[in-house]
C-alpha cells in the first residue's frame, strides 16, 4: 500500500474490515481517483451529494412546490437504457455461460476493462457504496460494496438498497461481499462493458451511466450474480414482482409474478382492484426482483431483495396506476423526462392536458404536436419504496412472505391466451421456459420483435440457460408445499392493434381466479394448454364493460399460432443443445401430441 490512493482507502475508512480495505486499495490504485469518499448513507450526505450534483449539472431541481426532494437527471443519447449485446458473463469456460449470454474469458476481460479503468477516475472522486440487497439481518441478504466515480449512481444506490454504515456493519470483518467496480468514463458506447465474473463475486461495468448497467445491486448482483449464487445454495433469483393479495374475508395470498422488461411488473405489484373489488387489498412486497428459497415449514418464502422501485415512467397516470403516482411525488429522481416551463415532468401518457411547450429529455425545446417524444420511451423514475401507499408490512421482513402462486406473463400480441394454469410444477416450468415476449425500450435494439425469453431471465441469467431450466425443476425436491403455477398475457390484440383485454386494475379478476385456484375453489376447463377459467364459474367479468367477443378472443387458443409457436420454442430448445432439460422435451413432445402430432 505505497500510492496515496491506498492510504486515502485507509486513513478515513470507517470499518477495519482487511479484505475490503485491501481491495478498494487496489481498485483506486488501478483507477487513480484524486479522492476516496465511503458512504454513510446519512441524511447530511445525501444533502451534500445532492448540492454538489446541482452544482455539476448533473441534476436539476424540479419545482420544489409541485414535487419536493425531486430532481431530473438527463443521461448521454447514447446512454438510455441496458445493453445486452455488451454485458457479460466471465466464467473460465464458455459453456458455463451458455448459449444465451455473451461470454468473455475472465482474464481477457479483466485485462481488457483494466486498460480502460487505469487512470479513469483521475480527477473524480471515487465513492465506496456499501449496500445490502435484502433486509439487514435476513438470512436472504447479501452484501454489496459498489465503487463508482458517479454522484447519479450514489444517489440512485442509496435509495434503491439499504446503502451505507447500515450494510457495513452488517458485513463486520467478512470476505463475502460483491466486489462492484464502475467508472462512467467518457460514456462512449465504443468502449462500453458490463462484466460479471460470477467465480469472484465480481462486477466491472465501465462507460455507461444509466439504470440497468450502473446501478450494480439491481440486474448485475440480484440477478446475474444472484441466480449463480442461489443455484449454488439451493435458491432463486428471479426477475419478479412480489405482492399480497388479501380478500374481504382477512385471508392474504402472497404471489410472485416475472414479466420482461416494461412488461409489467411495477404496475401489477402496486394494482388498486377496481370499484366491483371492494374490500379486497392488494400490496406490494416488491416490484422487480424476488430472492426466493424453501422454509422451515416447507413453503417457498420469497423476499424483495431491493428498497426503491426503478420505473418505466411513460404510461404512469392516475388511471393506470395511482399509486405508482403517489410513490413518484416526492424524493424522486427522474432520469429523461421532460421539463415543463413550471419546472415539473411530463411524459407520454401522463395525466391531463399535452402542454404547448416542453423541454424534452435531451434539454431541447420542444412543441405540442412534434414527431418526437418528449420523453424517452424508458425513461425512469428512482423512489424509495417507503413512498409506496400500498408498501406490504411485510416488505421489510427478514424472513420473507410465503409464496402460493407463481405467474410467468410475455407481452404477446397473439397466441398466448389470457390466463391459464399450469397442470403440474414440471409443466409450469416448461411454460417459463417457453415464455416469449415482444422486445420493448428497456433494453436498446429493435422493439416489438418476438424473442424467447425463459422465465423474463434471458438477459439476467448468470450461467448456462439450459442448467437454470434445470435447477427450476430440481427445486420441487426442496419445496415441500409447491406454489402453483400460472401464464398470463395482457398484451393480446385484436386485427386493429388494440388491446383486446383492459389490463392494469382490471388485471384483479385474473388475480381473483389465480388465487381461487391456490385454494382450490373454482373448476377449471382443460385445455392442450393447460387449465383455463370456464365459461360459468370462470372470471369476474361483473362491472366490466368489455363485449363477450372481446373476452372471447382474450381467452382462445389458436391451434395454427401454436403450430408456429412450437416451432419457435423448437430453435429454443435447440440452442440449449445436450442441456435441454429432458423432462422439458416431454412436455414439449406431450404438448405435440395433445395438438396433434
Ligand atoms: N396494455 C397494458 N399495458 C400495461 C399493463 N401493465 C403495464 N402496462 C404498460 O407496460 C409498460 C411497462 O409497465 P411496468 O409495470 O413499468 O413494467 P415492468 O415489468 O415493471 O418494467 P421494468 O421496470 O423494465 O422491469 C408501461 O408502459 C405500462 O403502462 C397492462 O395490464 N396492460
Ligand atoms: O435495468 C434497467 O435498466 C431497468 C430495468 O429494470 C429493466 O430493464 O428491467
Ligand atoms: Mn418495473
Amino acid at each position: 500500500m505505497a500510492s496515496t490512493q491506498a492510504a486515502a482507502a485507509g486513513t478515513q475508512a470507517p470499518t477495519k474490515n482487511p479484505t475490503l480495505l485491501a481491495w478498494v486499495a487496489r481498485m483506486a490504485e488501478m483507477t487513480q481517483p484524486d479522492s476516496i469518499v465511503w458512504c454513510d448513507g446519512s441524511e447530511d450526505e445525501k444533502k451534500r451529494l445532492t448540492d454538489q450534483a446541482v452544482k455539476e449539472g448533473i441534476l436539476i431541481p424540479l419545482n420544489q412546490e409541485k414535487r419536493p426532494g425531486c430532481y431530473l437527471h438527463r443521461s448521454n443519447p447514447n446512454d438510455v437504457a441496458r445493453v445486452e449485446h455488451l454485458t457479460f458473463i466471465c466464467t473460465p469456460n464458455k459453456t458455463d455461460a451458455g448459449p444465451t449470454n455473451n461470454w468473455m474469458e475472465p482474464e481477457e476481460a479483466y485485462t481488457k476493462l483494466g486498460q480502460h479503468f487505469t487512470g479513469s477516475m483521475k480527477g473524480r472522486t471515487m465513492y465506496v457504496v456499501p449496500y445490502a440487497m435484502g433486509p439487514i439481518g435476513s438470512p436472504f441478504t447479501k452484501i454489496g460494496v459498489e465503487l463508482t466515480d458517479s454522484v447519479y449512481v450514489v444517489l440512485n444506490m442509496r435509495i434503491m438498497a439499504r446503502m451505507g454504515k447500515q450494510a457495513l456493519d452488517m458485513l463486520g470483518d467478512s470476505d463475502d461481499f460483491n466486489r462492484g467496480l464502475h467508472s462512467t468514463g467518457d460514456v462512449n458506447p465504443d468502449r462500453r462493458y458490463i462484466c460479471h465474473f460470477p467465480q469472484d463475486n465480481t462486477i466491472w461495468s465501465f462507460g455507461s451511466g444509466y439504470g440497468g448497467n450502473v446501478l450494480l445491486g439491481k440486474k448485475c448482483l440480484a440477478l446475474r450474480i444472484g441466480s449463480y449464487v442461489g443455484r449454488e445454495e439451493g435458491w432463486l433469483a428471479e426477475h419478479m414482482l412480489i405482492l399480497g393479495v388479501t380478500s374481504p374475508k382477512g385471508e392474504t395470498t402472497y404471489v410472485a409474478a416475472a414479466f420482461p422488461s416494461a412488461c409489467g411488473k411495477t404496475n401489477f405489484a402496486m394494482m388498486i382492484p377496481p370499484a366491483e373489488y371492494k374490500g379486497w387489498k392488494i400490496e406490494t412486497v416488491g416490484d422487480d426482483i424476488a430472492w426466493m428459497r424453501p422454509g422451515p415449514d416447507g413453503r417457498l418464502y420469497a423476499i424483495n431483495p431491493e428498497a426503491g422501485y426503478f420505473g418505466v415512467v411513460p404510461g404512469t397516470n392516475y388511471k393506470t396506476n395511482p399509486n405508482a403516482m403517489e410513490t413518484i411525488a416526492k424524493d424522486t429522481l427522474f432520469t429523461n423526462v421532460a421539463l415543463t416551463p413550471d419546472g415539473d415532468v411530463w411524459w407520454e401518457g401522463k395525466d391531463g392536458e399535452v402542454p404547448e411547450e416542453l423541454t424534452d429529455w435531451q434539454g431541447r425545446p420542444w412543441k405540442k404536436g412534434s414527431a418526437e417524444k418528449a420523453a424517452h420511451p424508458n425513461s425512469r423514475f428512482t423512489a424509495p419504496m417507503s413512498n409506496n401507499p400500498v408498501l406490504s408490512s411485510k416488505a421489510n421482513d427478514p424472513m420473507g412472505v410465503p409464496i402460493s402462486a407463481l405467474i410467468f406473463g410475455g407481452r404477446r400480441s397473439t397466441t398466448v391466451p389470457l390466463v391459464l394454469q399450469a397442470f403440474n410444477w414440471t409443466h409450469g416450468v416448461f411454460l417459463g421456459a417457453t415464455m416469449g415476449s415482444e422486445t420493448t425500450a428497456a433494453a436498446t435494439g429493435k422493439v416489438g420483435v418476438v424473442r424467447r425469453d425463459p422465465m423474463a431471465m434471458l438477459p439476467f441469467c448468470g450461467y448456462h440457460m439450459g442448467d437454470y431450466l434445470q435447477h427450476w425443476l430440481d427445486m420441487q425436491k426442496s419445496i415441500g408445499q409447491l406454489p402453483k403455477i400460472f401464464q398470463v398475457n395482457w398484451f393480446r390484440q385484436d386485427k386493429n392493434g388494440k388491446f383486446l383485454w383492459p389490463g392494469f386494475g382490471e388485471n384483479m379478476r385474473v388475480l381473483e381466479w389465480v388465487v381461487n385456484r391456490v385454494h382450490g375453489r373454482v373448476p377449471t376447463k382443460e385445455t392442450l394448454l393447460g387449465w383455463v377459467p370456464r365459461q360459468d364459474e370462470g372470471l369476474n367479468l361483473k362491472g366490466l364493460d368489455l363485449p363477450a367477443d372481446m373476452v372471447a378472443e382474450a381467452t382462445s387458443i389458436k391451434e395454427d399460432e401454436w403450430k408456429t409457436e412450437l416451432k419457435s420454442q423448437e430453435v429454443f430448445f435447440e440452442q440449449l443443445g445436450t442441456k435441454a432439460p429432458e423432462a422439458l422435451m416431454l412436455q414439449r413432445k406431450l404438448l405435440i401430441s395433445r395438438l396433434g402430432g
